[in-house]
């Protein structure tokens, strides 16, 4: 079924029930201390269940005058209840010794309040209903949500898989429904069972005992230590005992276990009648159970929270709904009149907002354009030109809006030819690269009609610098000149703060230089965030990954390109010159804090966040650095730097591949090879890996990594990506 049907299914559910599963959540917050309360009180004896009914009862009779009934509850209490003095009384005792322990607890008022607020809001059976379908509603609430996790995660057999952290709502409403699922399940479930039995829509039958009572016997009378079903039966399966009620032999005990209920013939012992409780019952009474944690400290705790988790979700779903940006499209051309159509796959519709501005910017510029999801793809009479903007998510899957494209693409064909262009938005934190874009690709070139202009293009976490390359290179071959806005959504980097150059150390002969920056106001960034810089006004900007040396200086290692107007502004800057730029958080390829060993690749200037995270290695860590250069005298910028830290034993091991040495080419991939037992060991105890240089090299790494995986650890290497051991930042 369609991720979007699941999705509001899962949200109206929601919807019509939160305020009634606000109110039985709060409550049943409350409601879990109840057990608890009570099991701690100190009618407990240790080792009582152990005894048989015939010592009980035997002392209860020795030390009260006129036991009437026994009761053990669910905190495994002993009442007697008793006439003393014409009076009846009802009191807990020492199943040893007969000893009264105390009086039965009594229901504090809280707990009165709550759970008459809970069963039926105070509002008797209009309120139980209310009360039920809100369990109900819960369950489908759970069912749906289950499905929304196996979708996002990739799967069932991934749903326990770490979450990539989106954002704080997405992130903690995943998490904590995960942990929370099972007990959330159980209150939902036996909520509905014990409102169904309220309602006696699932009747109890009562078990109905007969007795011969023409064939009573007094003989041979017997003390109750001599009955051979006393001396069987424990306490600890014991639910209640009535005693007879008079001396005339046609009263007789009444007993209640755990699942029969038998009447015993007070002289003899022998049993007169016995019956199982039909199944309905014992499973009524292990819904109680269940439902209200009576007599388990433990389960009261997990059901309260589970009763804790459900504000939190309703609080968190709904936050995730509110900040979806909207996904409505405006078209002032109909689809019959575009030369240009936009289609759109997006599931949060921060897509659209980037393919929004694409439309405005070619509508702006006379060309007719038309925008629309790709689950309404049609045929278009005038297209000329197709651009696909499509999000990737599950495992490599198609975002909601885009589920049916594929079907769509097969079934309605366009009358003329048309070029067309693929950009995919996604994330690196995920093992399946931007894959719905490829796939969605690899679909349209084999249409007759369709011709691709120009190679898969990728946006890594909603990069408006990489939007805007593709934007450029695409406009380009359409001879237009086509600058984008920046989408609102694009707004989580900091605002803007001056650095102060420090130094700059170069190497003319790789075109390369590193510049050390020291923040004069604002942000701190982390090793691996990103250095937007704008070179000149109307320009767009260039991220660069910093490294953060100490807590005053900071470094950007930059390729210089002949005619790169951000590299030739950032080289001419002089010590002690001003740079305005700003940080933008780059979580997903921040150094792990629980990562005992870690292996860091790079090529060229891909080294500079790793710099930083060598110099905060105090904990010395194991660190393992692999380098990829054209020739050793790349290094002379980086060389004292890393002895240093390998004396300081902040870096263990260094090693590096040259790809232009006399005669033998060198790569990191070939390092990697030679290295693999360090690469498997790493992998196998939850180590790190990070990724930074070109996405060439990236490539040939990840494809190195994935033989490794398979042929040594026998497990494929998305599994190690799931689990966030391996992260990239390569441009
Ligand atoms: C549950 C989930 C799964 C995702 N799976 C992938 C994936 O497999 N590959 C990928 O490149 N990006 C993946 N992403 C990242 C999204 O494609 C990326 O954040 C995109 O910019 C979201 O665009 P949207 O807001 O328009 O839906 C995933 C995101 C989420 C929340």
């Amino acid at each position: 079924m369609l991720v979007s049907v699941w999705r509001y299914s899962h949200l109206l559910f929601a919807i019509c029930s939160s305020i009634f599963l606000l109110i039985a959540s709060v409550t049943g917050i409350i409601l879990a201390v109840e057990p608890i309360y009570n099991k701690v009180q100190p009618y407990h004896v240790s080792g009582a269940d152990e005894l048989s009914l015939a010592e009980v009862l035997s002392t209860l009779n020795q030390t009260h005058e006129e036991v009437v009934a026994i009761t053990r509850d669910r905190n495994g209490f002993l009442k007697v209840s008793s006439i003393a003095e014409g009076k009846n009384q009802d009191f807990y005792v020492n199943p040893f010794t007969g000893e009264n322990l105390g009086l039965p607890i009594e229901k504090k008022p809280i707990f009165q309040f709550s759970t008459n607020l809970h069963r039926s809001l105070f509002l008797k059976s209009p309120g139980r209903l209310l009360i039920g379908l809100a369990s109900f509603f819960l369950f489908l609430i759970a069912l749906t949500g289950i499905v929304l996790i196996a979708k996002r995660q990739g799967g069932f057999s991934k749903f326990f898989s770490p979450i990539v952290k989106e954002n704080f709502s997405q992130y903690h409403h995943v998490k904590y429904s995960r942990i929370t699922l099972i007990p959330i399940l159980f209150l939902a479930i036996t909520g509905v069972y014990l409102s169904l039995l309220r309602f006696e829509i699932i009747p109890e039958p009562t078990v109905s005992l007969e007795v011969d009572y023409d064939n009573l016997n007094e003989m041979p009378s017997l003390s109750l230590n001599d009955f051979e079903l006393f001396k069987k039966i424990k306490l600890g399966e014991l639910r209640e005992l009535e005693y007879p009620f008079s001396e005339f032999v046609e009263d007789y005990y009444i007993i209640r276990l755990k699942n029969r209920e038998l009447y015993v013939n007070q002289y003899t012992g022998e049993i007169l009648a016995e019956a199982q409780f039909p199944m309905v019952n014992i499973i009524s009474s292990w819904a109680t159970v269940l439902h209200t944690a009576e007599g388990s400290i433990l389960w009261a705790i997990v059901l309260g929270a589970g009763s804790l988790a459900i504000p939190f979700l309703i609080v968190t779903g709904f936050v995730i709904y509110f900040k979806r940006p909207k996904t409505k499209i405006k078209n002032k051309i109909s689809k019959n009149d575009a030369e240009f159509v936009i289609l759109v796959g997006t599931e949060g519709g921060t897509t659209l907002q980037f393919a929004e501005q694409l439309q405005k910017k070619l509508l702006h510029k006379n060309y007719s354009c038309f925008l629309a999801m790709m689950n309404d793809y049609d045929r278009f009479k005038s297209m000329k030109q197709l651009i696909v903007i499509t999000a990737t998510y599950g495992q490599g899957e198609a975002p909601a809006s885009a589920e049916k494209f594929m079907q769509l693409l097969a079934k309605k064909s366009q009358s003329q030819k048309f070029q067309f262009a693929t950009v995919g938005f996604g994330s690196t934190a995920y093992p399946h690269f931007c894959q719905f874009a490829y796939d969605a690709h690899q679909q349209l070139e084999k249409l007759d009609k369709a011709t691709a202009l120009m190679d898969v293009s990728t946006v890594n976490d909603q990069s408006f610098e990489a939007f805007q390359n593709w934007c450029t290179e695409w406009s380009q071959l359409q001879e237009m000149d086509i600058r984008l806005e920046k989408p609102k959504i694009v707004g989580n980097s900091l605002p803007p703060s001056t650095f102060r150059v420090l130094h700059k150390d170069e190497l003319p002969s790789d075109e390369t230089f590193l510049l050390n920056l020291k923040n004069l106001n604002g942000a701190k960034p982390v090793s691996g965030d990103l250095l937007s810089v704008i070179p000149k006004e109307g320009e767009r900007e260039r991220l660069y990954s910093l490294g953060k040396l100490s807590d005053n200086s900071l470094v950007i290692s930059i390729r210089r390109h002949p005619n790169g107007l951000c590299s030739n502004y950032l080289h001419q800057l002089e010590d002690g010159a001003d740079l305005t730029a700003k940080v933008v958080p780059n979580r997903n390829f921040h150094f792990p804090k629980n990562s005992k060993k870690t292996i860091l690749i790079a090529t060229g200037t891909g080294i500079g966040p790793f710099l930083g995270m060598i110099a905060e290695n105090s904990k010395k860590k194991e660190l393992h650095l692999y380098w990829g250069a054209r020739t050793p005298n790349s290094l002379s910028l980086y060389k004292d730097f890393i002895e240093k830290s390998i004396q300081e034993g902040k870096l263990s091991h260094f090693k590096t591949a040259y790809s232009r040495e006399k005669d033998k080419k060198v790569y990191v991939q070939h390092l990697i090879e030679k290295d693999k037992q360090l690469f498997i060991e790493v992998l196998k105890k939850g180590g790190t890996i990070m990724i930074c240089g070109s996405i060439a090299m990236q490539k040939e790494v990840l494809q190195e990594l994935r033989s490794i995986c398979s042929n040594y650890i026998g497990k494929d290497l998305s599994h190690f990506q799931n689990k966030r051991q391996i992260k990239m930042d390569c441009y």
